[in-house]
């Protein structure tokens, strides 16, 4: 169970940024961020998930102090991120989307400097070992290739043993052992108490790294929970069938009566989706039906709903819910704000 009490590490609360004034649109200013709210522990996983634009990194660059926020309330380790000092900074790692490093320095004298400017920093050499970094620790960082790039961010935020770390897409542009050795790491940092809070539009990082997720849609957190409450309860009631079979089958028909209903859909042509509270008697009902018209499938799977129906289902709301006269933004200002 993931206990959401306790001291927070970042407390966001009606987080507003605005850009602009933006000549394309008229000289107006843009809302990027309108009333973030997010809370993120120490010990946990937070993952801040978005499609490309939703505002992930406006977020965490605001949580982080390196943007200025509109308005809105945010403590990072108890501390305003906008006002903190240094001592602040000690206290946090930041590996950013793209890597930010100096192009002609070699990943190890880089880390060796990075290390130098803490107190009490990780042993270089284990920390290097560990990314693999000593595989290419003579290679100027403008030769290193983009999943290299990453491992070498990521050392770099990690060295100086920070309470709280933001990683925008750390797995981006990682090959799949790197990424296991990544994500290895991320777990084990979180076991020892580190306050995690990273960027991804990958459902699949999501699903394996989280104890709590945030979907950012456009500006605004439009759900959030653990993944297994994200995809509805630990039941798992709501499962789905597909069927590839010849096109234009009526199935439904298999479920006529059936309650809870089933729905079922055709797209593309000859690929069928079949979701509801499914048994082994709407199995049963599906090979009747098919038996019965000498109809054998060319495939047939059953699978539970994953994050990507949930994101996909959420952003469509999201998408339909801001048509509405209804101005989210302008609900948001009337919160708790502190203006920056
Ligand atoms: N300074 C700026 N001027 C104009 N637009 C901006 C500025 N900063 C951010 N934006 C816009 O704000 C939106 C959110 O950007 P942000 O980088 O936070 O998104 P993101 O969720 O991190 O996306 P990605 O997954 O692509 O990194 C985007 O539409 C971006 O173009």
């Amino acid at each position: 169970m993931v206990l959401r009490t306790g001291s927070p590490c970042l407390e966001i609360e009606g987080l507003i940024h605005d850009v602009g004034p933006i000549a394309a649109e008229g000289g107006r200013m843009k809302r990027v961020l309108a009333g973030v709210d997010l809370t993120a522990y120490a010990g946990q996983v937070t993952v801040l998930l978005g499609v490309n634009g939703a505002g992930k990194t406006t977020t965490l660059e605001c949580a982080q102090g390196l943007r200025r926020r509109t308005g809105g309330f945010i403590r990072l380790l108890g501390e305003d991120p906008q006002t903190a000092g240094a001592d602040l900074r000690a206290r946090v790692g930041v590996m950013l989307q793209d890597g930010g490093l100096p192009p002609s320095a070699r990943p190890i004298a880089l880390l060796k400097h990075v290390a130098g400017m803490y107190r009490n920093p990780l042993p270089v050499d284990e920390l290097a070992e560990r990314l693999g970094l000593d595989q290419f620790s003579g290679t100027n960082i403008r030769r290193l290739s983009g999943g290299q790039k990453q491992r070498v961010a990521l050392a770099a935020a990690l060295v100086g043993r920070p309470e709280v770390v933001f990683l925008d897409e750390p797995s981006a542009g990682l090959d799949p052992q790197s990424r296991q050795v990544v994500f290895d790491l991320i777990h084990e940092l979180r076991a020892q108490g580190l306050g995690i809070i990273l960027t991804t539009h990958l459902l699949d990082d999501a699903e394996r790294l989280a104890d709590w997720v945030a979907i950012l849609d456009r500006g605004h957190i439009v759900a959030e929970g653990t993944v297994a409450e994200l995809l509805g309860g630990a039941t798992q009631a709501a499962r789905r069938m597909t069927v590839r079979a010849p096109s234009g089958l009526d199935l439904a028909a298999a479920f006529a009566g059936a309650r809870p209903a089933i729905e079922v859909r055709e797209s593309p042509a000859g690929h069928y989706t079949i979701e509801g509270e499914l048994t082994t008697a709407h199995l049963a009902a599906l090979a009747q039906w098919l038996d019965a018209r000498g109809i054998m499938p060319s495939s047939l799977e059953l699978g539970s709903r994953s994050l990507e129906d949930v994101f996909l289902g959420i952003a469509e709301a999201s998408a339909a819910q801001d048509s509405l006269p209804t101005n989210r933004a302008h609900e948001a200002e009337g919160r708790k704000v502190e203006t920056a």
